[in-house]
């Protein structure tokens, strides 16, 4: 073929071309085969989610026991991408800093001070710091129940009443122990208290207006270094006897009366208790939702737990006890908790107090005083309920009165349609009329309106508020 100039062919060298070749993109529907890499390069290393160090208690559904980096929230809220601040100088400030030194009177002024502020606004600042924790901390996320409607304010007011009282550490001490300890079943670590108290601090300092400052700030963390210490340490000291939760099997279930079940669990290990005290509970189908419900019977030989459990209106842990839970379903437990506990050299006479399902622990303190009660003492037991046909524990505790000549046991029926002969109306002011009490200790369990009105009637029939007994908390 001739050269378009009709002469010998040339060989046509093409420039060097300056710039590599641009190579056009592929036109959009074309297949285009996975490019294989010369040599294969290594993913570059993914650091794994800091995960609680809490078992699964279901292995087969790990979602329902895990939220936090990579799950639905944390995407939603594109958490992971927030920088985290550093919780460090909280909880381990420096040595010999001013924030190490426990709180002064002047620091306690500066508390009340700025609770004073912040309380009429708790909703918002609790809102906020569940905010902010979760934003900076998402892993902290899986501490909680996947919904927070009732746990909302818990541990925000808890923290603040717990400043509040950080004058008097010993009070403090043992109300605090019991949550420390508590707090080791939520999967809660001694590295978690820095990353809330920063958050707690960022919601105060928000909310709580011209009231913060530098002065301010120094008060509330002495105050939360001094709460989180006594809660690390009684979570330390639980963890050397004690694991943090224990399973349960459910291995009988028995609807009694109109709307209670009773339930007998099975430990996996050794569940060491007192009679009058409480266990929390989780059941499989809530997860991270505990509630309190006290032991039925006096730690008995067999090793096994009882509860009573009456549905309460949208209780969520309530209605699945009553209604789904069947033998062979494993509940998980917390550590026992509770102050209505007996001293058997103490041969003071007593009056038990226990309004519906609160007759659960009144029936342990009886057992126990028969197991273990100083001779002579006296037990008279005034068992609470709306309807005769409510009265479901009364049998039982009728067979125990038979056999025990110090126990007396009053039903007390607060609708209409009472017994002959039994006195009725509402528990609290049927006790204060069956009066004077002076000389006995009262133990209080049940709704807790019906417990503060009884305590309320009992000081002022006579018996010392001293000696009265119940788990409510501190108002
Ligand atoms: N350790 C404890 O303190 C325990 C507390 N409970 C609590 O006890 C409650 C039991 O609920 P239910 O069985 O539905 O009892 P309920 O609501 O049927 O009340 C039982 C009785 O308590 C009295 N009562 C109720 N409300 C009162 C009020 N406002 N003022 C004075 N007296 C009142 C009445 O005499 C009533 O018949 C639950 O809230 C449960 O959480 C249950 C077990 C242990």
């Amino acid at each position: 073929m001739a050269g378009a100039d009709g002469g010998v062919p040339r060989l046509v060298v093409p420039p060097k071309p300056v710039e590599p070749p641009r190579v056009p993109p592929p036109p959009a529907e074309t297949f285009q085969p996975e490019p294989v890499p010369a040599t294969p390069q290594p993913e570059p290393a993914q650091p794994e989610p800091e995960r609680p160090a809490i078992e699964p208690l279901f292995t087969w559904a790990p979602g329902l026991n895990w939220a936090g980096p990579g799950d639905h929230w944390a995407q939603a809220w594109d958490a992971e991408q927030h920088p985290v601040p550093d919780p460090g100088p909280l909880t381990a400030p420096p040595p010999g800093s001013a924030a190490e030194l426990p709180p002064t009177p002047r620091d306690l002024e500066l508390i009340a001070a700025t609770l004073a502020v912040v309380e009429p606004v708790a909703d918002r600042a609790t809102a906020h710091f569940y905010a902010l924790l979760f934003l900076h901390y998402p892993q902290l996320r899986s501490l909680f129940p996947a919904a927070m409607d009732v746990q909302r304010d818990r541990l925000f007011r808890a923290l603040l009443m717990a400043a509040r009282g950080a004058g008097d550490p010993v009070t403090l001490t043992a109300q605090l122990g019991a949550l420390g300890r508590g707090h080791r079943k939520y999967g809660t670590l001694a590295a978690h208290y820095g990353p809330v108290g920063e958050c707690l601090l960022a919601a105060l300092a928000r909310y709580a207006g011209g009231r913060w400052d530098a002065e301010a700030e120094l008060a509330w963390r002495r105050a939360y270094r001094m709460v989180s210490q006594i809660m690390i340490d009684a979570a330390e000291q639980a963890a050397r006897t004690a694991p943090p939760w224990w399973q349960g099997e459910v291995v009988s279930h028995q609807v009694r009366g109109r709307d209670v079940a009773v339930l007998t669990v099975r430990p996996d290990q050794p569940y060491p208790y007192r009679a009058g005290q409480y266990a929390t509970l989780e059941t499989p189908w809530w997860p991270r939702v505990w509630r309190n419900y006290s032991f039925a019977t006096a730690p008995r030989p067999d090793g096994l737990l009882t509860f009573h459990v009456r549905a309460v209106q949208a209780g969520w842990v309530s209605n699945a006890l009553l209604r789904r839970a069947r033998p062979g379903d494993v509940l998980r437990l917390g550590p026992p908790a509770g102050r209505m506990v007996l001293d058997h050299a103490d041969p003071t006479p007593l009056l038990c107090v226990g309004g519906g399902t609160g007759i659960a622990p009144i029936s342990a303190l009886v057992e126990d005083v028969a197991e273990h009660g100083s001779a002579g003492r006296t037990v008279q037991v005034l068992y609470g309920a709306r309807r005769a046909d409510d009265l479901y524990q009364l049998e039982a505790l009728r067979q125990l009165e038979r056999r025990h000549p110090w126990l007396a046991v009053r039903p007390v029926l607060s609708e209409p349609g009472g017994t002959a002969g039994e006195p009725g109306g509402l528990l609290s002011d049927v006790a204060a009329q069956l009066g004077p009490w002076d000389g006995h200790r009262a133990f209080l369990a049940g709704p807790a309106a019906m417990v503060r009105r009884a305590a309320a009637a009992l000081a002022r029939s006579g018996v010392h508020p001293e000696l009265i007994r119940h788990d409510l908390p501190e108002e």
